[in-house]
Parts: C-alpha cells; structure tokens; sequence
C-alpha cells in the first residue's frame, strides 16, 4: 500500500499527530514529502489541507483508510529542513506543529476554506430556502450572511439529509502569468517571407525583422509590443503564419524596479578586518559558531555583514541576513542590493502577498543567494547556507507575540546548526542574555569599539524637565535644545527629534474630576489622534468622537495629556517658523513606500528636522545630523516591566548614534524627569558595558534573566472569574510536578486585565533548571485544550519578552 502521512490543518482540534492517508495510483509518482495535498478529515469528510511528513511505499495499515484527494502544489512547499525544523519549533514554542508550517509559509498558501451548500433533491426544500440557490444545486455560502431563520432550516435540512455542506479548500497561492512568444522558424526561413512580403506590410515586415535578428529568444509579448511597436494584432497573424508560437509564462513581481547603483566593498579597518576574517573562517570550516559583534554606534557593523556574505558565496554558498522591520530601510536595500545585485531577494512587510510569494518561489528555485527580510524571514527556503546574520540582536521585534511564540534567534541557531555555518548577532547594545553568553564564552565576542575614522561618540547632556517647568512651564522644548535647534539651521546642519511614545500616549484626562477616558472592550486608556478628530483603542481598534465634557461629572475643563507628535510638530513650527519639518510616525507612515519618501526627503537635505517616534532611532546613517534631542527620555522607564531599563538604555544609546557620524561632530540632548536613573546616566556616557555590568547585578538581585528562565502562560476567557479560576487550577498542577526551586509569580491578573473583551490571568515562572517543565507545561496545554471550543483559551509564552 501507498501511504502518507500528513499534518492536518484542524483549526479547531490542533493535534501534532500525523494521520496516515492512502495515496491514490495517479498520484503515487507525483507525491514528495512537504507537499500541500488535500484530504477528507472526520466523520463529515470535510476536506481540509494538509502537508505530508512521511511517504510510505509498502506500508501496511489495520483498518480504513481515506484516500488524499489532490495535490496543491506541484512540488515540495517545505523541504526537509524546514519540514523537521517545524517538529522541533512546535516542541520548543509549546504549539502545534502545522501553526509552525503555516507560519514557515508565506500568506497566499495557507489555504482559506470555503463552505458550500449542495441541495440533495429540491423537492426536499421549501421555496425560502430554495430562493437561495437561485435555480443552481450548490451555493458557496458563508454562515454570517444567512438569516438566522433560514439557517435554523438549513441545520434543520442538513439533519435530515437533504443538504449536503461541503467544505473547499480555496487555494490563493497563484502565480502571476503573462503571455511569451518565441520564433518557431530560422532567420533564412523569416527572410525569405520578408521577401515574398506584400510592400505595405509594414507591421509585418517588422516582425520579420525581429525574427531575423531575434532567433532563439523568448519574449514576453508586453515588451515585444512596447520595445518593437509591434502591435499585438500583428503578432497574432505571426502565430497564425507559424512564424510563432505564443504560451503563458510565470512571472515574478518585481518590487524594487528602480535600478540600485553598484557599490564596492570598502578598504576595512583593523577591527572590521578581524571580525570578518573570524566569521568566514566558521564559514570555511563549517562551524556553527556563534558571534556576538558588539560595536558601537556608526563602527561599520553593516560592512562586515557584506564582506562576511561576499565570502560565504565565494564559497559557493548562501547568505541569509536579518533586520528588524524598521531598519530595512532604502538606505539598507542600497547596501545589498547594490553589492550583490539580482542574486539578492527581499522579504518584508512592505511587499504585497502576492511580491512576497515571488520572492518566496525565487528562493525556493534557487534563483536567489542572499536573502534580507525580517523576522519571518528566518524560515526563508534557501539551502547550502554559508552564514546567517541577525542584525539589532536585542530588538523585542525578533520574538513573535503570538503562537507560535518563536524568537527569530533560536530558530536561526537552530538552521545554523543544520547547515554547519555561523550566526552573527549584531548590535550597539546586545541583549542582556547575549552578552552573558559571550562572557560566559558560549558566544565568540567580537568588538568595534570606535566608530569608523576615529570619529567620536557625541557629546551627551541631559536636562531635567522638572527644572524646565518650574521656570519655562514647557514641557516639551526645554532653552537649551531650541537654542541648539536654531544654531544647527543658521549652519545649515540637519536635527533629528524623537518623542518617546512607548507607554502612555496622549489620553484625555477631567481636571475637575480625573476621569480619563477608558476603551469600553479594553481595559486601557483611549489615545487621542488629532489626524481623525478621535480617540482610538490601539488594541482593539475602537474609536470615538473626542468628548467635549466629562462622561462622569459632565465638567467642560477637558485636558489632554501626554504630547502626540503632530502637536509637537505644531508647536516646533511656531517656535522655529522657517525650518522644514518632517514628521515619522505611525500616521505618516501607513501608505506603502511613505517611509521610504520621507527619509528619501530628509537624505536629499530637503527639511531640515526629522521629527519622528522610535522609528527613526535605528540604523538611519545621515552624515549631516549634528544634533538629536529626545523629547522624553521617561515614558519607556515606567513600564511594569523588568525589562523597562534596558530598553530606555537601548533606545537611548541608538538614536544618540544618529548624530556626528561623518566628520561634523555630534550633539545629544536627553530631556527627562528622572535625570539619575542609571539607564539614563549611562546612556548619556553610551557606555554598553557599564550598562551590562549594573544591570546584571540588579537582575541577579531581582532573579531575572539571564540569571532565570522564564516563562508566562496565559488564561483568557470572557468570563473573568473564569479565567481566574483556571490560573489557580493550573497553579496547582504547577506546584505538584515542578521542584521548589521554581519561582512563581501570580495568578495575577495581566497588566492589561481586559483586552478585547476578554479577561487575561497569569502566572509567571522563573526557574534556572528544571528538568520537568516540558512534560508538566505540555500536559497543561493538552489538559486544557478541550475548553477552546468552550472560548477559554490557555497559551504558554516562553522566555517571554512581554511581560505585560
Ligand atoms: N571600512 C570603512 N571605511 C570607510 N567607511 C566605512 C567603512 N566601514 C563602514 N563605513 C561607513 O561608515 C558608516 C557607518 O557604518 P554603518 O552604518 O555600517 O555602522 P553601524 O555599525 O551599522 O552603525 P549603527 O549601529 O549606528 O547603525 C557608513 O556610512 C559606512 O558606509
Ligand atoms: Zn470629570
Ligand atoms: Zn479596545
């Protein structure tokens, strides 16, 4: 027997379990392991997709077996790699393995299902429901749509068999196709029909013409229209001639249409030259070596990434390099694309699904050896890879929020393993947990300590807001930062402003009562958009007229607090009228490509201030920036988070990277309430490793990571007692099976108790070694699972980087 064994998509009932399945004959030589195949699921024999893991030939099997109804794909979706990566992350993230697939995948293939009716005998139904189908026997037809009194006849139908609901596996995963043409007879053959050509036959004369000198090519007929003026009418009477042929070809949607200028590996510097000689000696020898390249702001970290790549693919090999979403900026793309041209693909969030499906393809055919991208990036399906590299290490972006909870750095450990080849974390401020592991020599440290030339560090200072106010009453542009503001546009030098708005944002607060305004479905303060004239939940998407009086004491003395940088971009104006400003915020960077034009604008010296979130903190290299103030250095500080400190020091320390790169020198100025908080402090002298070293002693006091591992599981129900109730049913598994050494924080409720409706408890556990945990956490989630269906939800977070 021909049988396989294929991970099932069950939405509703998630299993890791293979189900085996009997190939039918006509596709027994067409089937591959990681292919997407249809196949009939439970009693109903809906169908559903899936993937095969496992192909048996002479298997043997006790009982009924259903057959695989079809293929999706013509070859394998997931090669073996990723196909056995897929059981390791499902184990390692507590999810199931075909939420791991789906997510290696890119959008169009997962499938979307489709429900359709089939009337059995229309004499069974009555005319409402028969109305319906409008003379057809089967309708495509979604539950939403329908009016509950016929539904209730329809469930009524279904019982009694005389409707049939059937479900369609909806493939959206198309290629694009375009028609191409190429000559099917030899130049002498064209020539002598040009000489038989009737004198007016200009059109045609062309076409031979194009024949003559264009033999063996094949041509998309788009170009053979635009780039000959051969019209299409022509290239029809050609095919009809059989001088011709014309057939559909796939072609790949090419995002980066504007031509990228070459550029050339530069002459390294002394610490450059040693961290890129140690990594391509891992290359070289196949060692999955981890580094850690810790170099400052402006030390040349990019370059190194692009000579380690150049001599992976020396070597034959492929290259695979990681960015957060925020720095993939056009600047970045420059860089490869223009080093290493065509072989380059690109995976990002800015590309339509149907661009990211064509990169996808054009890896998968090994059509392209560097890939960039971000996060989901990491599952990209190249082979023979020489050297991955993560860069930003340390930013939150690289942990996904949702299941499967994975963070971008295990898994690449993980392929970096398989493919012996190096991983490279960069950054100005690593991770607290990478920087441990390369004290503890786990991970190879490599440094540039300097910026490139030598150039300094900028100067940093720091002003105290809580002085400001008292003498200025402004709590956004303290005296000195204008005064340097003014100084830089009278010499002509560019400015980079940030407004902190992690945290609490703009809310609108009563000053005769308090009362500030809340999300009715969440349990959060609604943030005020002046753009829209609303106040928006930013975790449900609810929105609202901003209110002129108080809901609850009905007083008109409205407030609004926190600053929202389109009203610090007013205010700025008034204050320096003739400067040019751009605003970077979430607002003016919706539309597709509008992050690109602003910073476009700003590299061009076509405004003088950027005025953004912590968007513009990463990455940007503008050699004219000489002064970068940061509005509010606090917001970050007071997040119930241990982690609050080191990303405030992060931030800190990268958007200050942003002034003095090139030969003008830098400015800093940090305006905050807390003007001697340590992140503070130390960020002002951006000394990382003072930062580390405090840090570590305050979590070895506080027994958090990297001291402990964590991990957070979640309960959320509607119900709020329910969801309570069901943390301290699972407290009490935890404190039966795992040792005393294991900390527990919680049941507690979330920070953000309510969201979407639904009440989040949870429990947090530190721990150093506790052999148990997965078997324990494991049977959890297996306990558990039945009580979905019921709308409560349990999820494991492990080595959570929320903790909110
Ligand atoms: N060896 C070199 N010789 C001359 N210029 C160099 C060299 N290496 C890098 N540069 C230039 O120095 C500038 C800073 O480099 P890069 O942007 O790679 O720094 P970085 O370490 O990534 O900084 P950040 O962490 O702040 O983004 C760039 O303009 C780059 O072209
Ligand atoms: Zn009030
Ligand atoms: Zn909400």
């Amino acid at each position: 027997m021909n049988l396989a064994k294929v991970i099932v998509d069950v939405p509703t009932m998630q299993t890791n379990d293979p189900y085996t399945y009997l190939i039918p004959d006509e596709l027994s030589d067409k089937i591959q392991n990681g292919m997407r195949v249809i196949v009939p699921f439970g009693a109903g024999g809906r169908k559903i997709q899936g993937i095969v893991a496992d192909i048996d030939h002479n298997g043997d099997f006790d009982g009924e077996l259903k057959e695989i109804d079809g293929l999706l794909d013509l070859d394998s979706a997931l090669n073996d790699e990723l196909l056995s990566m897929s059981k390791w992350m499902a184990k390692k993230t507590y999810s199931f393995q075909i939420s791991c697939i789906l997510t290696m995948l890119p959008s169009v293939m997962r499938a979307k299902y489709e429900k359709e009716l089939i009337i059995n005998d229309k004499q069974d139904v009555d005319d409402e429901v028969l109305s319906l189908f409008d003379g057809a026997n089967s309708i495509d037809f979604k539950v939403e749509d329908i009016d509950s009194t016929i539904l209730r006849k329809i469930i009524q139908y279904r019982k009694e068999d005389k409707l049939t609901v059937r479900y369609k596996v909806n493939d959206k995963a198309k290629a694009k196709k375009v028609y191409a043409v190429k000559p099917i007879i030899n130049s002498n053959q064209a020539q002598d029909e040009l000489d038989k050509l009737r004198k007016n036959s200009k059109n045609l004369a062309k076409l031979l013409d194009y024949i003559i000198n264009n033999n063996e090519v094949t041509i998309t007929q788009r170009k053979l229209v635009n780039d000959f003026n051969i019209p299409e009418s022509t290239i029809k009477s050609g095919i009809e001639k059989g001088w011709l042929t014309r057939f559909w070809q796939e072609e790949y949607r090419n995002p980066y249409e504007q031509e990228v200028k070459p550029n050339y590996p530069l002459k390294l510097n002394g610490d450059q030259q040693k961290a890129v000689d140690s990594i391509s000696e891992a290359t070289n020898n196949e060692q999955s070596d981890v580094f850690l390249l810790e170099g400052v702001t402006g030390s040349g970290k990019t370059e190194v990434y692009l000579q380690a790549i150049q001599k992976a693919l020396e070597n034959g090999k492929t290259a695979l390099m990681l960015v957060p979403e925020i720095s993939l900026t056009p600047q970045m793309v420059k860089r490869v694309k223009g080093r290493f041209g065509n072989k380059v693909a690109m995976l990002h969030s800015g590309l339509s699904s149907g661009e990211k499906y064509d990169e996808w393809r054009r890896i998968n055919n090994g059509e392209a050896d560097v890939v960039v991208g971000v996060r989901s990036a990491i599952f990209a399906p190249l082979n023979n890879i020489g050297i991955i590299i993560m860069d930003e290490e340390h930013e939150a972006s690289y942990k996904q929020d949702d299941a499967p909870r994975y963070h971008t750095r295990d898994v690449a450990k993980w392929r970096c393993d398989y493919h012996n080849c190096p991983l490279v974390l960069g950054s100005a401020t690593p991770s607290l947990e990478s920087r441990a592991r390369a004290t503890k020599g786990v991970y190879k440290l490599l440094s540039l300590p300097k910026r490139i030339n030598n150039q300094s560090l900028p100067e940093v200072r720091i002003i105290d807001m809580k002085e400001e106010i008292k003498t200025t009453g402004d709590e956004d542009f303290s005296q000195e930062l204008l005064a340097a503001i003014n100084n830089r546009l009278q010499k002509n030098e560019q400015i980079v402003l940030m407004l902190n708005r992690r945290g609490y944002s703009s809310f609108v607060m009563c000053r005769s009562c308090g009362f500030v305004l809340h999300c009715p479905n969440c349990d959060i303060s609604l943030t005020l958009h002046m753009d829209s004239r609303t106040m928006k939940c930013h975790y449900c998407g609810h929105e609202e007229p901003i209110p002129n009086k108080c809901k609850n004491c009905g007083s008109k003395k409205i407030r609004y607090y926190g600053t929202g940088t389109q009203k610090v971009q007013e205010k700025l104006q008034n204050l320096v009228p003739n400067a040019r400003i751009l605003r970077m915020d979430v607002d003016t960077t919706r539309r597709k490509g509008a992050h690109e034009k602003i910073l476009q604008k700003f590299g061009n010296h076509d405004a003088d201030i950027l005025l953004g979130t912590q968007m513009i903190a990463k990455g940007l290299d503008f050699p004219n920036v000489t002064l970068v103030g940061v509005l509010n250095a606090d917001t970050s500080l007071d997040l119930p988070d241990f982690r609050s400190s080191e990303r405030t020091f992060n931030l800190l320390t990268q958007v200050s990277g942003r002034a003095g790169r090139a030969d003008k020198e830098g400015l800093v100025y940090i305006q905050t309430f807390n003007p001697d908080h340590y992140a503070i402090r130390l960020a002002q002298k951006q000394d990382y490793e003072l930062f580390y070293r405090k840090e570590m002693s305050v979590r070895h006091q506080t027994n958090y990571p990297p001291y402990f591992f964590t991990v957070k599981i979640t309960a959320s129900d509607v119900n709020e007692a329910k969801a309570a109730a069901k943390m301290f049913e699972i407290q009490k598994i935890l404190k039966a099976k795992l040792s005393d050494q294991a900390l527990m924080l919680g049941p507690s409720p979330s920070s953000i108790l309510k969201l979407k409706n639904k009440y989040y408890y949870q429990i947090i556990i530190k721990y150093k070694n506790e052999p148990n945990l997965s078997e324990c956490l494991n049977y959890i989630l297996n306990h558990y699972q039945k009580d979905a269906q019921k709308g409560l939800y349990v999820n494991i977070d492990p080595d959570p980087l929320n903790f909110m």
